[in-house]
């Protein structure tokens, strides 16, 4: 309920006056019955006054708690609305600021793959539910009054049905959790079967492997397995639904023969036995309500409790960090990392300089620890404490985010403008045009940012109206604008030209210091004509570096550099 509030205050009273507005109109449709009824019973002329305002009265209450209905439907529908965005503003500030290392682990993953696809639906049920309660707990407690007033006995036997449904809603909600949670793999992997299918990065792959029937295939069988055990646990929800209902149609029953045995032994009134029949179905009706509600927020439970030991989560970081300038120099000492559950660490006590001003390049094998390296350096993954220094002192981790700038080898397309695309490592200050243009023209790319329709406000993304698409090619370079475009004396670049053309990475690297405008960088590669100009390389095998220093010195102590590089310039030279 505090949720509902704090997502809409006016809006939760609103849909509360409603629910209490709905109710008290069931019992005047009641009431009125019971007048109109006595009127006809006692053989009134149709035009006698008060026959007249008794169908008035119904005909008014019967209106009533129509539109009532109808305004409690387009209310709960906002305030569903407004609840579902509070909870996902809740559960995206803790994905965005949970730290690096847990978007690793397989445990994380799927529990936010449950909590997303589930746990944030279910406030929205709990607030409709909770409402659900408010509106049917005062019915019944109207319809309890009138059955009192005509006769008591009624009552008791209404609510007796309530019992059997209690205790099966509490049953029930097990068997939803525990479906959902064994289930949540299997609704991964069809979600990302269904992806692969359906989205335009997959689409080529998919076409030139003829990878198409295979995929579907695979779907196919989850989708087979999600049915067999979606089916066992409807036939167990349905056994408990049915249960439900079949205790209340009883109990109905059981109210609607005592009025008939109460008319025929004289102790009710017809009118009394005509608006007690009305106020038994409408009791009923308004204890159904009351069960679904319980056994909705029952059911819930397991849910919310997952929702809020995710929302709870350690690890948070939201500090912003002070960028800082570089002096003399970064330097890494006995930095080590594994992934969770690794049984080898990716980088094992390793070391490096990055002198200020100067460009570090870092070489090894596919899988040595380059990347990993990477994210170490620019504060995104914890290395053992204080094996960073910035200046010789030791740094926060949020003071090396934000005095470390990295571009990923898999970095982001995002689908917004092209000036969005560069701004977007800068977004805690206003965009500054100059040094966005001054970022592409840096690394060649403004002439073909000027020809796009709409020049840096092109939307890129042709899923998008009016949206283009760039090359390979222009796209990295755009990510390189986007590296450059944010202040920070420091930028790690991993893979930078993997997709440029051999003119584009000539430009850019051949004059690598002039694109770099004073910052100091490392370098990841594996072109060794773009390495070989940094002023230090080290070489990295299995987590650990094996050799460094200038590539003159590396090709002359013919270790594993000298190797590689030999390899690479007899490819070119061969070729
Ligand atoms: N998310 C991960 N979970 C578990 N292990 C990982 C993960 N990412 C990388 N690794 C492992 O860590 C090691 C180092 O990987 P890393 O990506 O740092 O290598 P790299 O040198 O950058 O490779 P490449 O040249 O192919 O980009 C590898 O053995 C890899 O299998």
């Amino acid at each position: 309920m505090a949720t509902v509030r704090e997502a809409d205050p006016r809006g939760a009273v609103l849909a509360f006056v409603l629910q209490v507005l709905g109710a008290l109109s069931a019992l005047g449709v009641v009431l009125a019955s019971r007048l109109a009824l006595s009127a006809v019973l006692d053989e009134r002329a149709a035009d006698d006054p008060d026959l007249l305002i008794a169908l008035l009265l119904l005909a008014l209450f019967t209106a009533l708690s129509g539109s009532v209905g109808v305004l409690q439907a387009a209310q709960q529908r906002l305030l569903g609305e407004r609840v579902s965005q509070l909870v996902w503003r809740r559960l995206l500030r803790v994905t965005t600021s949970v730290d690096l290392p847990t978007y690793e682990s397989t445990r994380f993953l799927q529990r936010l793959d449950r909590v997303r696809s589930n746990a944030v639906s279910r406030p929205v049920a709990v607030s409709g539910a909770l409402l659900g309660l408010v509106g049917s707990g005062v019915g019944v407690a109207a319809m309890t009054a009138a059955l009192l007033s005509i006769e008591p006995i009624l009552v008791p036997v209404l609510l007796a049905a309530g019992i059997p449904s209690v205790l099966i809603a509490r049953r029930s909600s097990r068997a939803e959790f525990d479906f959902a949670k064994d289930s949540t793999y299997l609704a991964q992997r069809r979600g990302y079967l269904k992806m692969l299918m359906s989205h335009r990065f997959s689409a080529a792959e998919v076409r030139a492997f003829g990878a198409g029937p295979g995929l579907m295939a695979r779907h196919q069988q989850d989708d087979d397995a999600y049915l067999a055990r979606l089916t066992t646990h409807s036939r167990l929800k349905q056994r408990f639904a049915l249960l439900t209902v079949a205790a209340s149609g009883v109990s109905l029953a059981l109210a609607l023969l005592v009025i008939v045995a109460l008319v025929s032994a004289n102790r009710i009134a017809l009118p009394d036995a005509g608006a007690a029949a009305i106020a038994a179905r409408l009791l009923a009706g308004q204890l159904v309500t009351v069960f679904r509600s319980v056994t909705s927020l029952i059911e819930s439970g397991p849910f919310l409790r997952d929702l809020e030991g995710f929302l709870a989560m350690d690890g948070l970081s939201t500090e912003a960090g002070e960028r800082r300038g570089l002096e003399t120099g970064l330097a890494v000492r006995g930095a080590t990392f594994s992934y969770p559950g690794a049984t080898r660490r990716a980088v094992d006590e390793v070391d490096i300089d990055v002198p200020a001003g100067s460009v570090v390049a870092l070489v090894g094998e596919n899988g040595s620890g380059k990347t990993t390296l990477a994210k170490i350096i620019a504060g995104l993954y914890p290395a053992a404490a204080d094996s960073i220094t910035w200046d010789g002192e030791a740094i926060e981790p949020a003071d090396l985010r934000a005095s470390v700038t990295v571009l990923f080898q898999d970095f982001i397309r995002y689908q917004m403008s092209v000036a969005d695309n560069v701004v977007m490592s800068d977004t805690s200050n206003p965009v500054d045009e100059d040094r966005l243009r001054a970022a592409l023209d840096r690394v060649g790319v403004g002439s073909a940012i000027e020809a796009l329709p709409r020049g840096l406000d092109t939307v890129l993304g042709i899923e998008l109206e009016d949206g283009a698409d760039l090359s390979g090619g222009q796209w990295q370079r755009l990510a390189l604008a986007r590296a450059l475009y944010r202040d920070s004396p420091l930028v790690v670049l991993d893979e930078p030209s993997a997709a440029l053309d051999p003119r584009a990475e000539h430009e850019l690297f051949a004059d690598v210091r002039r694109v770099l405008d004073g910052r100091s960088a490392v370098l990841i590669s594996h072109r060794y004509s773009s390495v070989r100009l940094a002023d230090h390389i080290y070489v990295m095998d299995g987590g650990r570096v094996i050799e460094h220093g200038s590539h003159a010195e590396l090709v002359a102590a013919g270790g594993r550099y000298a190797e590689l590089y030999e390899l690479q310039s007899r490819t070119y030279l061969e070729s």
